[in-house]
């Protein structure tokens, strides 16, 4: 190619390999694992909870499953049906609570039909509970207190920051609030001295406020909402959003950006699939050996 056109052809971002990330994670955990049960005579337990048959649901709970046996640790699946009631869900919790095996407990969102998930989260032990969703625990993590923190943001701070190194001064927008993602997403950004703005479906004038942003988190779960031209040149993009689309006639899974365009202005990148939904699984696993290192009173290992 000759030499002008080669100065002419668009930048194209790094790729933040989420698969390469959790494996490495993974890993590490996999080495406290066998220390704890070392130490203690016992694994790790993993409660995770699937109430029907939603199809994606049962795919991530049973990949939690196999997971945290990968690990070396227990796994307990608890399938109820779709009928099944509230209160029949809040004993088997209640029962969770109360097992010396179980170090963490994770009901899959969203739950069917009428069940309030909310209250479902608020039975959960705040100690046990390794989604970080608690109240309890969204209050350590807003105080800045040690606590367990949501997976898929945590998994996310990961990726930033073997991206970046220090987060310190960026200004970082996270699209989209939802308990699960854009609220923990948000404190964790600003206890890394970030400066955070928080968007949403009555944000006026999104694309001008992405363009200022060295740090795009998108969490809004409209298929490629985020348009390329939005984003500041150089800036970091994590795609949280997982859509299932129709192109050209094949099924294909897409994120909240426009990767294609988005990839010829920002430095780095995260994929979809192969971005944050590997990091999801692992930070549950780097959750649940947190949670039983603290219930068995011994020191936390430090994994990030
Ligand atoms: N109680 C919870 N419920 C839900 C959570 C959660 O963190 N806690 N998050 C999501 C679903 N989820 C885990 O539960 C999850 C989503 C996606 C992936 C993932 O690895 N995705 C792959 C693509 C997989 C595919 O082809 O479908 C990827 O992005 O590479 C893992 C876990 C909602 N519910």
């Amino acid at each position: 190619m000759a030499e002008a056109a080669m100065q002419q052809r668009p930048a194209t971002a790094a790729i933040i390999d989420g698969k390469a990330h959790a494996a490495g994670l993974g890993d590490r955990i996999a080495h406290h694992v066998q220390d704890f049960t070392t130490h203690t005579g016992r694994a790790p337990g993993l409660a995770v909870v699937l109430v029907g048959s939603d199809p994606a649901s049962e795919v991530y709970v049973r990949s939690k499953g196999r997971m945290a046996r990968k690990l070396g640790m227990e796994s307990f699946e608890h399938v109820l049906p779709e009928t099944v009631s509230q209160a029949d869900l809040m004993a088997l919790v209640a029962r969770l609570n109360a097992d010396d095996a179980v170090d963490g407990i994770l009901v899959q969102l969203p739950l069917p039909g009428d069940l309030d998930s909310l209250a479902v989260i608020k039975a959960i032990d705040p100690a046990k509970d390794v989604d970080g969703l608690h109240p309890e625990n969204a209050g350590y993590l807003a105080s800045g207190l040690p606590g367990l923190v949501s997976c898929t943001p945590l998994g996310c701070l990961m990726l930033l920051k073997d991206s970046l190194g220090n987060l310190s001064g960026l200004d970082a927008i996270v699209v989209g609030r939802s308990i699960l993602v854009g609220k923990p997403m948000a404190q964790l950004l600003l206890a890394e001295n970030c400066t955070v703005t928080m968007a949403h479906s009555r944000t006026r004038d999104l694309a001008a406020k992405v363009g200022q942003a060295d740090i795009v988190v998108a969490a809004v779960g409209s298929a490629e909402m985020i348009k390329g031209d939005w984003i500041k040149e150089g800036a970091t993009v994590i795609d949280v959003g997982t859509s299932r689309v129709i192109r050209d006639g094949e099924k294909r899974l897409v994120g909240d950006v426009d990767f294609a365009s988005a990839s010829q202005r920002a430095r780095a990148i995260t994929p979809v699939p192969g971005g944050v939904g590997p990091m999801t699984i692992m930070t549950l696993m780097h959750n649940t050996m947190l949670a039983a290192f603290r219930r068995a009173g011994l020191p936390s290992p430090m994994l990030d």
